[in-house]
């Protein structure tokens, strides 16, 4: 994968991709490093490029997962019916795949886009944000929120911690359900951490968080865009997007500057 961003402070380590948090005496700890290290099995045995129905990967789906926008440019593809992204679980090809490297179903393991900045934003209280200098059109990969992968126990730990000091909160919790099982992934930038820890949280966002499969069992937290957006903007994803954030006013939560017209006041809040 090519990342040739940085962080502007020395005290976080770039990552380019997820990676384990500290090593913990645990059944969930010893799940992360398996999944970790394991390849999927699933690949496909196109040549050059995979074609809809026959490809193993894109099999999973009904249909392409993206479309090509210009050049080797892909976006997300939409459902038609609703125009919204499709929700079926998205398996890019991978290094056992027999396509070529230009394969329309790699984008997300190919690193984040280019023209990307960390500056201060204009509202000092919220901290750096994450802007585009260029026109970024809708469904377009941005960049991976990539951190350590922790375990339950120790975001929450974190979490408190974040609290007591009152410093900034950056741990990320996916939930996805499979028939009745849930599962549940942590994921934390503050220490080690790529170009998408500055992301800001809006109530009315330019982005969406979706996860996606590459080599491994664990997702990728990928960002793309779900609106056309203009050179100058703050790239922005909605924090609470699941069942069971709780939108109460509480003097120990964190204030909403977003400033959009809907905004619901507090950073959404989850209870693990
Ligand atoms: C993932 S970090 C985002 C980058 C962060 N602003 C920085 O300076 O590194 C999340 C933290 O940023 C702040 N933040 C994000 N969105 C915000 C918003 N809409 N209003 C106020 N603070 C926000 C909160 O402190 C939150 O815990």
């Amino acid at each position: 994968m090519i990342d040739n961003y940085t962080h502007i402070s020395n005290n976080i380590i770039y990552i380019v991709e997820s990676i384990p948090g500290p090593k913990e005496q645990s059944q969930e700890y010893e799940e992360i490093i398996d999944n970790f290290n394991s390849q999927l099995t699933n690949h496909c045995l196109c040549e050059q490029y995979c074609l809809k129905n026959k490809c193993q990967c894109l099999g999973t789906s009904d249909s392409f997962n993206y479309v090509l926008y210009n050049q080797d440019k892909y976006l997300l593809q939409l459902d038609l019916e609703n125009g919204q992204f499709c929700t079926n679980p998205i398996i890019e090809c991978n290094d056992l795949c027999s396509c070529s490297n230009e394969c329309g179903n790699r984008v997300v393991q190919k690193g984040p886009m280019e023209g990307l900045i960390v500056k201060k934003c204009s509202d000092e209280m919220k901290g750096f944000g994450l802007f585009t200098e260029s026109h970024i059109p809708r469904g377009m990969f941005v960049c991976e929120y990539a951190g350590e992968i922790i375990t339950k126990s120790e975001a929450n730990k974190r979490h408190q911690i974040n609290a007591v000091e009152g410093k900034m909160n950056y741990i990320f919790c996916l939930q996805e359900h499979s028939k009745d099982r849930m599962f549940q992934y942590f994921i934390d930038p503050s220490r080690f951490g790529n170009i998408g820890r500055y992301i800001n949280h809006s109530c009315e966002p330019n982005c969406c968080i979706i996860p996606i499969r590459v080599n491994t069992p664990i997702p990728k937290l990928a960002i793309f865009s779900s609106s056309d957006i203009v050179p100058n903007t703050e790239i922005t994803f909605n924090y609470g997007c699941f069942k069971g954030d709780k939108i109460l006013e509480n003097t120990s939560r964190t204030k909403c500057l977003c400033k959009s017209k809907n905004c619901m006041r507090w950073l959404p809040y989850h209870f693990y």
